[in-house]
């Protein structure tokens, strides 16, 4: 395309949520990319000679969506277990802390293997990325050099990616699955500084413990003081499983709640997300408020493991950031489409159960996968929707390909396709993803 600072213009329908508009939609706009991935206008469709004009390209130039296309902002994955994905789709017989000894400790152990981390990590970021996740956050494992891998194949296939080394100092159940306290603060740092050495993109560090119960008080305040002295994202587990809430409470006796447990620890910052929070209390849900920490709701896993149900509409009624996560391999589905039926189906579960709660619309939900991810990670400043200086990480989603799980009727508009494409969509529908303004799928 010519110069004059676009390097690609497209043409048709788009879908997306903003700061004030939970669904905006707008069947005939024009979308501006330029070198550096940006999104430099966003307009009607019947501006198109004008922005010609002011852009320097040709119309003839523009990329023009077929009337059964259209593009949304890529989906973020605020939640998922990349080494988990070995055996993802088994192994869900059991409640949390069972299923963590019997299967997970075990399968983690095993990325000190770099050729089997090697192959699991290709397969993880190519199968989120073709299911549109174009934003992941990622718990690797307690392997330094396996969890830099993770973060090298991201970035080659060209994923937005926050990645986290695992730590845990304690596991009397597997005990060859941790590390000595003074060596997991050591290789987190090894870990931060090798990763931010590469200068990816797209990919970056967060400081990542277990969860409580697999974390002595040093460690966690180690990990706190890590995060604030290089401003780094958290991400951690909280309130899952009831089991795991009294237990926690025993470990810290000195604490008044799992969150204070974190917030103690310095671990509850404007740049942490938590995953779960079945169990938080409206008290807790307030300090989250106050701190700016963000939960991930990941309804599949919730299910999977017979964990609980997170009220989301308690949550967004606290202002608390909300964003959803597959959390493979708890959860057995590595589409965030499937998060976000599978979060409608919770909500409406409790509904079942309290008449007076209002179900989580599907543009709620198509919020929560898209711009609600970006803040939860605090990258609303470039990614989650279509506005004007954020980077252009979208989907083509194509309702007519060959095989399509998706029939349309002559009637059905804009807001029905998206509607339909959310509930019955698959990977076959997404023709094409792009994060900063690069088409990852299909891959190069
Ligand atoms: O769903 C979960 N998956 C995990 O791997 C994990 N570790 C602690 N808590 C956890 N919950
Ligand atoms: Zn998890």
């Amino acid at each position: 395309m010519s110069s004059g600072g676009v390097a690609r213009v497209f043409r048709g329908a788009f879908a997306h949520s903003t700061r004030d508009s939970v669904l905006s939609v707008h069947p005939d706009f024009v979308l501006g990319v330029n070198e550096q991935g940006k999104i430099v206008f966003f307009e009607d469709g019947t501006n198109v000679e004008s922005l010609s004009h002011q852009w320097g390209f040709e119309t003839s130039d523009i990329e023009l969506l077929a009337p059964h296309e259209f593009f949304m902002p890529g989906m973020v994955d605020t939640h998922i277990h990349a080494p988990q994905y070995a055996y993802t789709g088994t192994h869900l017989d059991l409640p949390l802390l069972d299923w963590l000894n019997r299967y997970t400790f075990p399968v983690e152990s095993c990325y000190v293997d770099l050729d089997f981390a090697q192959d699991i990590y290709t397969k993880v970021v190519k199968r989120t990325l073709c299911n549109g996740t174009t934003t992941a956050c990622y718990f690797a494992t307690i392997h330094t050099e396996a969890s830099l891998l993770l973060g090298q194949i991201a970035d080659d296939f060209g994923q937005r990616a926050l990645i986290g080394k695992v730590c845990m100092d304690q596991n009397s159940m597997v005990p060859n699955y941790k590390e000595q306290t003074d060596e997991c603060k050591d290789e987190t740092d090894r870990f931060i500084h090798e990763l931010l050495k590469k200068k990816y993109a797209l990919v970056k560090p967060i400081v990542t413990p277990r969860f409580a119960i697999s974390c002595s008080s040093s460690l966690l305040s180690d990990l706190g003081k890590i995060a604030k002295n290089n401003d780094l994202h958290i991400q951690s587990h909280i309130s899952e499983n009831k089991e795991e809430v009294q237990l926690v409470k025993e470990l810290f006796p000195d604490c008044t709640s799992y969150t204070d447990v974190y917030l103690k620890h310095g671990l509850l910052t404007d740049k942490t997300v938590m995953a779960h929070g079945c169990y938080l209390t409206d008290e807790e849900l307030m300090i989250f408020h106050e701190k700016g920490a963000a939960v991930s709701h990941c309804p599949n896993s919730n299910i999977s493991l017979i964990s609980g149900f997170l009220n989301v509409r308690n949550v967004l009624k606290h202002k608390v950031k909300l964003g959803l996560g597959t959390d493979v391999a708890g959860g057995y589905s590595p589409s965030m489409l499937d998060a976000i039926r599978r979060a409608m189906d919770t909500s409406k579960a409790l509904c079942i159960q309290d008449a007076q709660l209002q179900p989580l619309s599907y543009k709620e939900a198509f919020r929560l996968a898209t711009l609600g991810g970006s803040e939860v990670l605090s990258l609303d400043d470039c990614t989650g929707n279509f506005e004007v200086g954020k980077d252009f990480d979208a989907l083509r989603v194509n309702i007519c390909v060959p095989g399509s799980p998706i029939d349309l009727f002559p009637r059905d508009d804009l807001e029905v396709i998206l509607e339909k494409f959310l509930n019955l969509g698959d990977d076959r529908n997404i023709v094409k993803v792009y994060v900063a303004g690069k088409q990852v799928v299909p891959f190069s």
